[in-house]
């Protein structure tokens, strides 16, 4: 196997190397060597590394703990093409992409058109190189002209030149009207779109992966003599794969690589001499089958697949190709280096590519309605049923009135008349009935009253002292089904609402006697009758169009990837800084007419609105794909949680102490009870005063400063009294 790399670095090495080389190989595989060979590849290969488009020397690149490329050399010449090929899974893309600089190698070094992939200010990954990966990977809502569009622009042609390169392309690929729709193309239209893509800007150096797979002969010949053209200028190199072995006898050189290995690197016909064999596909065969050979006498197996390839790796020499331009010795890398000024302009964002990338997000937009309507009308969708099933009142509660009372003009019958209608639903029975039917679940609640609820409720009102008869019996009494909380406090609140009418319609100024101290004021913020809708809709909107933005973002990200759609933009010069920028401004743009939709749809139907939300910001932060997935799933919870829709945010633990504008109680006369949990922010004031509550009730005079006043979010206390 080493006896090549003899020939090889005989052409390359200097003389102390050369020997070694020589009685290395001698002692291996030296029936592999024929005599004329050496002369043969010399003769149409580059002479050293300087000629080289592409220097791969000793590397090694591992997906985790599989090796894909061993110690793999590899050399194509300037101005030629190169074919490089092998069985599916020995490593061919991953090569590739190392190359262009997408996938960083584990060791060795790897020299494109002068330095190595991604240097600061080369142009490879850039406009230097033109990539056409395995994948169709093209945005299927485009043209065929958006398509050439989007590419000039990332490599700055001018609209002019793009438009010439495309009637060009167009007209060579034979492709059909430009204004067609990648996703109507046929399969091999579309990978003739990919070509072309690829060709667009006239790189240096085209790289291409598979690009005649789906192709029909005739197109495969034309695309071949079109790569043989524009490498005769000799300022064009191509690297290329395919599984038509025959078709790669039109390169310069092909490489046959095999699990992460070359075995061999010549002219087509140099290799098939070699092998005595008649056409490319024997002579592979041949070289693989000397490969397992060779393999097995070593112990290893031939098919073991790239894991086995590793057992090479403790012998440096065999690891080399069979025939091949070899790379210099390491001491001939050259050194490369930039100043601050070129690394710091290759960090920096370019807006040219950003404003590319906006544009295919627009144009992709404008091409898919139902997307565009699912990214516009969703989020208002969303909302209105919020606002439609969420926090309205319960309407059309069922309630189990047993009244004892039967005269017309009882206080019980005029109390009732004062329960709203609307939301409860009164049906008299007795008491065995009413019992029964709340533990059937007929019911919601069951008010009672005695029969002497009349006279003993006005007894109440005017002794000073009454029996605790009295006292139940002038009582009305409710018992409730306190499975469902809103229901069970919507029903108290209407019976206490319906209590304070009744006694402010028998008792007009005097109600103050039996009506609890406390008076609910106009409040200061919102409407005594606020929905819960109102509370809600900040939340909503905020959480609508976060999740809206983390699930689209994280979606365009892995469809892009899955396409190799975001292999291609880099390889074209676009870095992952302006991916997300131009994810950012997009998704900046979408979220805004999401929201003017929301806010103009609340404000014009459903008449509300109070917050905007503030985490749109992070939404678009989060930009890498898996974790927007998991992000999108792991923070729906906690989103919904801390936006306050489910729960108010008061009521999270803030620390030990609720100190910054909440009430401090100075717990005077057991005043605690009345006043809501000290962590309530809403609740500004301190009582320092209280004990003229005692008697406010007995003490008419006193009524008003008797009475805790609450204005929607504050204490206060009234008339000098309680402070
Ligand atoms: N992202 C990845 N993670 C893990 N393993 C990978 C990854 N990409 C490729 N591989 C593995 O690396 C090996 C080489 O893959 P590669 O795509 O380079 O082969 P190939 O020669 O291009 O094959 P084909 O001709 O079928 O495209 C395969 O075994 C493949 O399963």
């Amino acid at each position: 196997m080493a006896a090549e790399d003899a020939g090889r670095d005989a052409a390359t090495l200097g003389p102390a190397e050369s020997t070694e080389m020589d009685e290395r190989s001698t002692a291996t595989v030296s029936k592999l060597m024929e005599g004329n060979m050496k002369t043969d590849l010399e003769a149409s290969l580059p002479s050293g590394p300087g000629d080289a488009a592409i220097q791969c020397r000793d590397v090694d690149r591992s997906y985790g703990k599989m090796m894909v490329l061993n110690k793999l050399n590899l050399s194509v010449p300037q101005g030629q093409i190169y074919g490089l090929l092998g069985p599916s899974g020995c490593g061919k893309t991953t090569l590739l992409k190392c190359i262009v600089g997408t996938l960083k190698i584990s060791r060795g070094h790897i020299s494109v058109l002068g330095k190595p992939p991604a240097f600061p200010g080369h142009h490879v990954p850039g406009r230097m190189v033109g990539y056409m990966p395995q994948e169709l990977a093209l945005y299927s809502e485009f043209t065929i002209s958006d398509t050439l569009s989007f590419f000039g622009r990332i490599h700055g042609l001018t609209s002019k030149e793009t438009k010439a390169r495309t009637d060009f392309l167009i007209d060579f690929l034979d492709l059909p009207q430009k204004h067609s729709l990648v996703r109507n193309l046929s399969g091999g239209q579309k990978r003739r779109v990919s070509l072309g893509a690829a060709l667009l800007q006239n790189p240096e150096l085209l790289i291409l992966d598979e690009p005649t797979v789906g192709v029909d002969p005739v197109l495969r010949a034309k695309i071949w003599q079109h790569l043989v053209e524009i490498v005769k200028t000799g300022k064009v190199s191509v690297i290329i794969t395919t599984h038509y072995i025959e078709e790669a006898r039109q390169a310069n050189v092909v490489g046959l690589m095999r699990n992460g290995r070359l075995l061999a690197e010549g002219t087509p016909d140099a290799v098939m001499k070699m092998h005595n064999a008649a056409t490319l596909e024997h002579a592979f065969l041949h070289l693989c089958e000397t490969s397992d050979q060779m393999g097995s006498k070593r112990g290893d197996s031939p098919e073991g697949g790239l894991e086995n390839s590793q057992s090479f790796e403790s012998r440096p020499d065999e690891s080399l190709p069979i025939l091949a331009v070899g790379p210099g010795t390491p001491e001939e890398l050259p050194k490369y280096s930039a100043d601050w000024k070129v690394r710091a302009r290759h960090v920096m964002p370019k807006w040219r590519n950003i404003a590319a990338l906006m544009i295919k997000t627009m144009v992709r937009m404008k091409r898919m309605p139902g997307s565009l309507c699912f990214q516009f009308l969703l989020p208002v969708i969303q909302v209105s049923l919020i606002c439609v099933c969420i926090g309205a009142d319960p309407k059309g509660i069922q309630v189990a009135v047993v009244n004892n009372e039967t005269s017309p003009s009882s206080y019980s019958q005029s109390l009732l008349s004062f329960l709203d209608n609307s939301s409860v639903v009164q049906v008299n029975l007795n008491h065995t009935e009413a019992f029964e039917g709340i533990y059937n679940g007929e019911y919601w609640g069951v008010i009672g009253f005695g029969e002497n609820f009349t006279s003993y409720l006005t007894k109440r009102m005017m002794s000073r002292q009454v029996s605790r008869e009295v006292l139940d019996g002038g009582s009305i009494h409710v018992w409730l089904d306190l499975t469902n909380q809103q229901i069970a406090l919507m029903l108290q609140k209407k019976v206490y609402e319906a209590f304070q009418s009744f006694v402010d319609y028998k008792l007009g100024s005097m109600s103050y006697m039996v009506a609890l101290p406390i008076k609910m004021e106009e409040p200061i913020y919102g409407s005594q009758h606020t929905d819960f809708s109102t509370f809600v809709m900040p939340g909503a909107v905020l959480s609508i169009t976060f999740f809206l933005a983390v699930g689209l973002t994280a979606l365009s990200f892995v469809i892009e990837r899955k396409e190799g759609l975001m292999d291609r933009c880099w390889v074209a010069g676009v870095s992952s800084v302006e991916t997300m920028l131009a994810h950012f401004f997009s998704q900046l743009f979408i979220i805004s007419v999401q929201i003017l939709l929301l806010l103009l749809f609340i404000l014009l139907v459903f008449k509300g609105v109070t917050g905007i939300s503030f985490g749109l910001v992070i939404s678009a932060a989060i930009d890498d794909e898996q974790n927007a997935n998991q992000a999108a799933l792991g923070i729906f919870y906690p989103n919904l949680i801390l936006s306050g829709i489910i729960w108010p945010v008061e009521c999270i633990p803030m620390g030990s102490h609720a100190d910054d504008g909440v009430a401090r109680l100075c717990g005077h006369d057991g005043l605690e009870h009345l006043l809501p949990h000290p962590r309530h922010r809403h609740l500004k004031a301190e009582v320092v005063k209280a004990s003229s509550l005692k008697t406010s009730s007995t003490e008419g005079t006193e009524t008003t400063g008797g009475a805790i006043h609450l204005c929607g979010g504050e204490v206060e206390a009234a008339e000098g009294t309680l402070w």
